[in-house]
């Protein structure tokens, strides 16, 4: 009888076994993924999402969601003549834009991602960080950016207690005042995320969006980054606009104890999966020189 199976048994196998140290080494483990807009394009795209994060749930790695929408914020204003600019990939925030941008992060694009993950059999919760104060924040930069917020705090005993109790925490990056009756504070995903998973003591934070990875002047692929190259790109405008805060994010998660940042490419169909499970991994990894950690040793992971 003719097959027309694109892999035999024994290569769907081998690709099982092939992702046991990967299991064994995340097991347990706290991963903070932050799900950009510019990856949330279709609905194909998301259900494929949906589907990674909960076999994650499933192998007993706890994932934390930190959703963006910055795309669908700009479309939004737009129809409502809303003027809107980015300084440095962070919105200036004025009062009417704040009122938008929480109606689109804590309401529409988080519950919808809360409840795609939900009827795909996850056991997800919504929260923004207004939600029992679990970030506050200041102005940033001493109100030049209007309602953009500058964290000060995560309260990472909360999150870390959603989890404990079965729950992925879906978080939408809105922050809380310490003032009353204060609309509170528009924080780019990209630091809350970063902020979130140094807080929670996450194993790794992966960034998805809308590029293979971070990209050097003639468009190629940089697969390793550290601070010093980080800085030296920055001041080349090599890396610009919104991949300022996603990189600055991933340098200051590796120095503030998460042991790996990545940024890949959301675009890509299961991209979470191709990251954390196989051997080449994609995108660009962010490492600390002086962290052994960094290389996995396959040979020992399989011994213990
Ligand atoms: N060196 C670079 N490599 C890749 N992308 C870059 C670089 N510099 C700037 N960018 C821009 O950053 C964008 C990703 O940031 P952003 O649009 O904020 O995504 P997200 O919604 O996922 O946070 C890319 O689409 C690209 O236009
Ligand atoms: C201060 C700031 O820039 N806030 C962002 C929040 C959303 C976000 O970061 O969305 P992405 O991850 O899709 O870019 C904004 O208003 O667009």
């Amino acid at each position: 009888m003719q097959t027309d199976y694109p892999f035999s048994k024994e290569q769907k196998v081998q690709t099982l076994l092939d992702a046991i140290p990967y299991i064994k080494k995340f097991f347990g483990k706290t991963i903070v993924i932050k799900y950009g807009g510019s990856a949330q394009t279709s609905p194909d795209l998301k259900e494929k999402f949906a589907q990674d994060i909960v076999f994650l749930s499933l192998l007993g790695i706890k994932p934390v969601i930190v959703h963006g929408g910055g795309a669908r914020i700009t479309e939004l204003l737009t129809k409502l003549n809303i003027p809107s600019s980015f300084v440095d990939g962070h919105r200036v925030t004025c009062e009417d834009s704040m009122r938008v941008v929480e109606m689109v992060l804590s309401g529409e694009i988080n519950k919808n991602i809360t409840s795609l993950l939900n009827h795909h059999g996850a056991k997800a919760i919504g929260i923004s960080g207004k939600d029992s104060s679990i970030i506050n924040a200041v102005p940033k930069d001493g109100g030049k950016f209007g309602y953009t917020g500058e964290i000060t705090k995560v309260n990472g005993t909360m999150i870390n207690n959603l989890i404990k109790e079965g729950f992925i925490p879906v978080i939408a990056p809105i922050a809380d005042s310490a003032e009353p009756n204060h609309p509170g504070f528009n924080i780019n995903a990209d630091i809350a995320a970063c902020e979130i998973a140094v807080a929670i003591g996450a194993q790794k934070v992966l960034f998805l969006t809308d590029t293979i990875g971070v990209l050097d002047k003639e468009k190629n692929l940089i697969q390793t980054l550290d601070k010093q190259s980080v800085e030296n790109y920055k001041k080349d405008g090599t890396i610009a606009g919104g991949m300022i805060p996603k990189v600055d994010s991933c340098i200051d998660a590796i120095e503030n104890g998460v042991n790996k940042a990545h940024i890949i490419d959301g675009r890509v169909e299961h991209s979470i999966l191709l990251e954390l499970f196989t051997s080449d991994g994609i995108g660009t990894q962010f490492i600390r020189k002086d962290n052994p950690n960094n290389g996995i040793d396959l040979e020992k992971l399989l011994e213990n």
